[in-house]
């Protein structure tokens, strides 16, 4: 028998065993769940995974709902996904019934990537997940600690618009611009200075986000996980990113280690970097002394989740703008009176700005940066409105759809900040559950404050200095807004446009 029977003799085995060990699944788990939330069809082995094909995740599993309703039963594969479409399912999951769904699914990008799920964002919910949470809440993330991080905002911020100012009447591409300052201000104060990898590093996370930030074959079935990966190149691909990140992260922490005499020139004077922070308290005894890579799987998830959701909020709300220029006008109209003949602007009066806060709003509301939330799955079985939810589904809650549901707001396809300055109590905190942008509960973002005065320093800066026009005499209104589902929901198409100096920055 030759080499290639032997191979076809053992991949058909295989494939035998693995419908057999499907179909066994199958059997067992069905057998006591007779009150699954509506769903479509489902066909043997792949579930409903067919019904996913075309359009965009969130769009796609909005459209669903519309049929079969806020809570909704898919199979995707052998696992069970709950989808969510609704502010009153979404409390039940996030608020009264949050300790049972605080969990992430266990799933190959996680393990790969994340230190096997020693991170913040998609580490399993128990003692480790509360004790760098809270390092996360009470140390990295506050009020106080972003605050000492002003002038660095203020800093590049103000690089920016200088760059700015130098296409004036030209066309400048303001999407690439926005996401690298955004970066860079996160890369200051995460790792202390812009590091030369920088760009190499989003790079990789973005590809790692590629392969496994959907639905990896693997990750559908649990039972032959093992089997699936070794089959596909997705674990691979993931392990050969996996080692480039890790690398550029380890020289971080090692810079920081082996400094002799303080910060080096680049370096901050002034506030210490959240890798300081963190390294300190390796030094502290605790029931979870942090290891180098607990410290790479923190810093990770801040410097990814710092750089990528507040640059997308920032494009589309200038897209937004653009596309309304009465808003655009009003919104000019605030910052230039706040701020006057200074002749800049720094964070001082950001406080004032309410009409733009609400721009903000209304920028979250219609493109929510992370539109599906992040994954929960809940341990225990439980019920929701009477259906039976299995232990382990995996639950997908469209943050996006529930924002643009006309059930709950009104001309819910319009941008209308002035909605905001109406119901100005509406906040993003997790309390109203038709407007979720940041999640809610347990898993909800810790990053509001640090990302608040990013959005509107950047806004504010750009409307005082700025007027705007779109090039190639494209019309306000014919602006494209096409999305693209990545690492977060951004423009398909960078936004161009000409800056006509109002105040000379
Ligand atoms: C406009 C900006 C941002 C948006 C829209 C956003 C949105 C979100 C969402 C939807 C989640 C998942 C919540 C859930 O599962 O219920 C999340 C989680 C998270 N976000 Fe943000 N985020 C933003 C900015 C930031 C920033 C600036 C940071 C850090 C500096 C950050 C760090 C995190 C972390 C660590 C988690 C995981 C929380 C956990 O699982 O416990 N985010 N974010």
């Amino acid at each position: 028998m030759d080499l290639q029977n032997l191979i076809s003799i053992f991949t058909t085995f295989l494939f035998l065993f693995m419908l057999l060990k499907i179909a066994m699944k199958k059997f067992s788990s069905s057998k006591d769940i007779t009150n699954l939330p509506p769903g479509p069809r489902k066909l043997p082995i792949i579930g409903n995974m067919h019904n996913l094909v075309g359009s965009m995740p969130h769009e796609c599993l909005r459209n669903l709902a519309s049929k079969y309703g806020p809570l909704m039963h898919l199979k995707l594969g052998e696992v069970s996904h709950i989808i969510v479409t609704s502010p009153e399912m979404a409390q039940e999951i996030m608020k009264t019934q949050d300790l049972n769904f605080c969990d992430r699914p266990n799933l190959l990008f996680a393990r790969v990537m994340t230190y096997n799920r020693t991170d913040i964002a998609l580490g399993p919910y128990g003692d480790y997940w509360r004790h760098i949470r809270k390092i996360c809440n009470m140390e990295l993330l506050t009020a106080k600690r972003v605050q000492s991080f002003r002038h660095i905002r203020e800093a590049e911020v103000s690089e920016l618009v200088k760059a700015i100012s130098q296409s004036q009447g030209s066309i400048f591409n303001l999407s690439h611009k926005i996401f690298s300052t955004t970066y860079g201000i996160a890369a200051r104060i995460v790792f202390g200075k812009k590091y030369s990898y920088q760009e190499f590093f989003i790079s990789s996370i973005e590809k790692a986000i590629q392969i496994g930030g959907g639905n990896c074959i693997a990750d559908l079935y649990p039972s032959i996980r093992v089997v699936l990966e070794m089959m596909s190149r997705d674990k691979a691909k993931l392990e050969e990113l996996y080692i480039k990140t890790d690398k550029v992260l380890q020289d971080i922490i090692d810079d920081h280690r082996n400094r002799k005499d303080g910060k080096c020139e680049e370096e901050e004077e002034g506030s210490e970097d959240l890798v300081d922070v963190l390294l300190k308290f390796q030094q502290i005894e605790s029931e979870y002394p942090l290891t180098d890579d607990n410290i790479k799987a923190i810093i990770q998830d801040i410097f990814t989740a710092g750089g990528e959701t507040s640059s997308a909020v920032v494009e589309w709300a200038m897209a937004e703008m653009i596309k309304n220029p009465k808003v655009m006008e009003r919104a000019q109209s605030e910052v230039r009176r706040v701020y006057g003949n200074k002749g800049y602007v720094d964070e001082s009066e950001l406080h004032q700005l309410t009409y733009l806060k609400c721009i903000i709003k209304e920028t979250l509301r219609l493109h929510p940066s992370v539109p599906l939330l992040l994954p929960r799955e809940n341990r225990e079985p439980c019920q929701i409105k009477g259906y039976q939810i299995p232990s382990n589904s995996r639950i997908i809650i469209n943050a996006w759809a529930i924002g643009r549901d006309p059930r709950y707001w009104i001309d819910a396809m319009d941008f209308k900040p002035e909605r905001f300055v109406d119901e100005y109590s509406i906040d993003n905190r997790g309390t109203n559950f038709e407007f979720i942008p940041f999640g809610s509960g347990r898993r909800m973002c810790p990053g509001i404050a640090f990302a608040t005065p990013n959005m509107e320093l950047s806004l504010a800066q750009f409307l005082y200095h700025f007027d705007w026009k779109l090039p190639n005499g494209i019309k306000n209104e014919e602006l494209d807004m096409t999305e693209l589902f990545g690492m977060t929901i951004r423009r398909r198409n960078d936004l161009c446009l000409i800056p006509i100096i109002h105040h000379q920055p």
